[in-house]
């Protein structure tokens, strides 16, 4: 594991934003061999979008010939709902840069049959020969996607239900309504996450300090995320 710091959030947007460009283009992606990313949703990746978008209208990078796979949605939330993560990556990333439509994958969270839209979505990860770069961001619990404190090491993509302190911290998005929060959601799971050739997970603001210290100074622990990236 890498410790990279950053002197704000802009900042840690364009190290991340630069390295993924950097990445992408040296692996030359085409039609018939894409760039497989995996993304997050939350206000932690914001400003790497933000420089990303940049980087395509300058003509420095092309997200053409990359597939996406997004690590979570909430379960029940309509499509098109200001909230929902599909209409969160379309707003803050998708439309602003020239990835065809076909070439995003998101959990469906009002699939007929949730377990099959789980393991459907493993299998079209697989078939793409697996994520090559996935950037996460992580709870103040320490969960990464939706696996929350406790989620196995091993888990795959799944329903969860929320902890009550992250319905509590993304109760923000809902005009602070708790009651407007969706209880559960779809995620990879952590062994999806750590199954990508790299992972970059994005940290910034005190509120993530407890979560950080442990996955830096602990040892490899279900109860806090990803302390094994
Ligand atoms: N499911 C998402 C996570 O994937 C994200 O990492 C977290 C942090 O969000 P923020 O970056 O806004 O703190 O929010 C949600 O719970």
């Amino acid at each position: 594991m890498r410790l990279i710091i950053r002197e704000d959030p802009a900042d840690v947007g364009e190290y991340i934003a630069t390295y993924i460009c950097k990445r992408i283009n040296d692996f030359e992606p085409t039609a018939s061999r894409p760039f497989v990313l995996g993304l997050p949703t939350g206000s932690s990746p914001i400003p790497t979008y933000k420089k990303l978008i940049e980087f395509v209208k300058a003509g420095n990078l092309s997200f053409k010939h990359v597939v996406t796979f997004n690590m979570d949605e909430y379960v029940g939330l309509p499509r098109d709902h200001p909230e929902s993560y599909h209409t969160f990556m379309f707003r803050e990333f998708f439309s602003q840069v020239d990835i065809p439509p076909s070439q995003v994958n998101i959990l469906d969270g009002n699939a007929e049959d949730l377990v099959a839209e789980c393991n459907a979505y493993e299998e079209r990860i697989k078939a793409h020969g697996g994520i090559e770069l996935f950037l996460g961001g992580i709870g103040e619990d320490g969960h990464i996607a939706f696996n929350e404190p406790g989620s196995s090491l091993a888990s795959r993509t799944r329903i969860k239900t929320l902890a009550y302190d992250t319905i509590l911290a993304n109760a923000r998005f809902f005009n602070n309504d708790i009651s407007a929060v969706p209880r559960m959601a779809l995620t990879v799971g952590v062994a999806t996450v750590l199954d990508a050739r790299e992972v970059v997970v994005v940290v910034t603001g005190l509120r993530k300090s407890l979560a950080l210290s442990k996955a830096i100074e602990e040892g490899v622990n279900h109860l806090v995320w990803s302390f094994v990236l």
